[in-house]
């Protein structure tokens, strides 16, 4: 038997985000985002599923609360729906939108519970992305005033703020890759996006700094680990790509104030550079205080000349998968996390990882043993990082709840709780009393 031992001051949590959770897509004057949008266009979203419901959170917030508190964590991350708060994403504040979200931190504040915001989860504004979105540097100032008024009104209520959840997402899967909103399959698109998105990160770090918020503030890459398939350089090459685009390509403007150059030559060659105006990089190499990284897994690349905009693939060697696909294989966490040392010894929160184990309810429970032996390996990963050295403060399950998961829609469940969409009960898992224990007890304990 082995006994994982965590620091006292260790944040144990959760995380969500708010499409996938609020609903009430038409209420509270809300407006119209990019996902309302893409989901409600046939072919999207698996079975034509919508976040126009979701887990109805947005009614059903205190008694999520209660489930955090049952679980015994310190800290549960979020995400604001920027058009609840601007809904047409730089016009006139919406206040219901602030009345709501000051509503429900207060809910976690009374519960002794850490907030750790995100402000962009994915959700831009329709009327934004009708101009252009993160293509228009439009979006930027938008994003800067969405900001602003978010730091004016909860600071001393929100101490961990977050700019972008996974950058790579909103730029590379939503505009070159096509598979999330607003589903583009455009090269050059991804690289605008994700330099606008950085100059809206650096220009909102700033403004964050001038009002003087009483927090921290950083950005949450989703990150690669990958291996190559052979020792060959056109492996290697394929591998280094996948593991730079994550990473490497948001970081390095932030942390060193310049694109990598291997990978910034790798698009030039194909006639693509990022869209830099005079004072970008300045601009976006505003220090920061954290980041937040999303690990679910690693991957085996080969080079492969049709293998997309990296001419990479994943090779299957085999691995247990979780239901959606996506091998089991906690050391790319410990790995990774090592990799981004290179930025320094920053303090670094896991504010995703998680499973998808799709096991339903069986005579009341869900008994999802799958679930518990991912958490289980990847948690004793996070503790190997700590026993290192490495500034990792904390680690946010995903998710606290199933919901609504982008294309997959809702046929893929990664919560410690169980979410019957129909009557949206609410069923905590075999996972959840799980993690609970280890919460409970700052320890984690294995057989082995
Ligand atoms: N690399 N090339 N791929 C080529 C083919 O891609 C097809 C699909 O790709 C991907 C890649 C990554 C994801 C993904 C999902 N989550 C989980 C969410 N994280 C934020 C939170 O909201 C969770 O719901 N994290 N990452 C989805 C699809």
């Amino acid at each position: 038997m082995t006994i994982f031992q965590f620091p006292n001051d260790f944040k144990w949590g959760t995380a969500t985000a708010a499409y996938q959770i609020e609903g009430a897509a038409r209420e509270g004057g809300r407006g119209p985002s990019i996902w309302d949008t893409f989901s409600h266009t046939p072919g999207r979203v698996f079975n034509g599923d919508n976040g126009d419901v979701a887990c109805d959170s947005y009614h059903r917030y205190e008694e999520d609360v209660e489930l955090m508190k049952e679980l015994g964590i310190n800290t549960y991350r979020f995400s604001i729906s920027w058009s609840r708060i601007i809904p047409d994403g730089d016009g006139e504040i919406n206040q219901e939108g602030l009345d709501y979200y000051h509503r429900f931190v207060d809910k976690l504040l009374e519960a002794g519970i850490e907030p750790f915001c995100t402000l962009y989860h994915w959700d831009l504004p329709q009327a934004l992305q009708d101009v252009g979105g993160w293509e228009n540097r439009r979006s930027i100032d938008a994003f800067v005033k969405f900001s602003e008024v978010m730091y004016r009104e909860f600071n001393g209520k929100i101490r961990y703020w977050l700019t972008f959840n996974e950058p790579w997402c909103i730029a590379f899967l939503s505009n070159v890759i096509g598979v999330h909103a607003p589903g583009k399959q455009d090269l050059q698109a991804g690289l605008d996006v994700a330099h606008n998105l950085l100059v809206a990160h650096g220009k909102s770090v700033s403004k964050f700094r001038e009002i003087g918020v009483d927090g921290k503030i950083g950005i949450a890459p989703n990150v690669a680990w990958a291996v190559p398939y052979s020792k060959n350089e056109a492996d290697q090459g394929a591998a280094d790509r996948n593991i730079q685009v994550f990473s490497d390509w948001f970081l390095d403007p932030i942390y060193k104030g310049s694109y990598p150059q291997s990978l910034y030559s790798w698009f030039e060659q194909s006639g693509h550079v990022p869209p830099i105006h005079e004072g970008d990089m300045e601009a976006i190499a505003q220090p920061i205080d954290h980041i937040g990284i999303n690990y679910y897994a690693m991957s085996v690349n080969r080079f492969n000349p049709d293998g997309g905009y990296l001419q990479m693939e994943e090779v299957d060697m085999g691995l247990v998968k979780t239901d959606i696909g996506w091998p089991v294989e906690s050391r790319g966490l410990y790995e990774v996390i090592h990799y981004l040392q290179k930025y320094g010894n920053i303090d670094i929160y896991i504010t995703e990882n998680g499973a998808c184990i799709n096991d339903d309810i069986v005579n009341g429970k869900v008994n999802d043993v799958r679930r518990i032996s991912y958490l289980q390996q990847h948690i004793a990963q996070v503790h190997r990082v700590i026993q290192d050295g490495i500034n990792l403060k904390g680690y946010m399950a995903w998710s606290l709840m199933d919901n609504f998961e982008w294309a997959e829609g809702y046929r893929m469940r990664f919560g410690l709780v169980h979410v019957d969409y129909r009557s949206l009960k609410r069923t905590p898992k075999e996972s959840f009393y799980w993690y609970q224990n280890v919460v409970k007890n700052g320890w984690m304990e294995t057989r082995k």
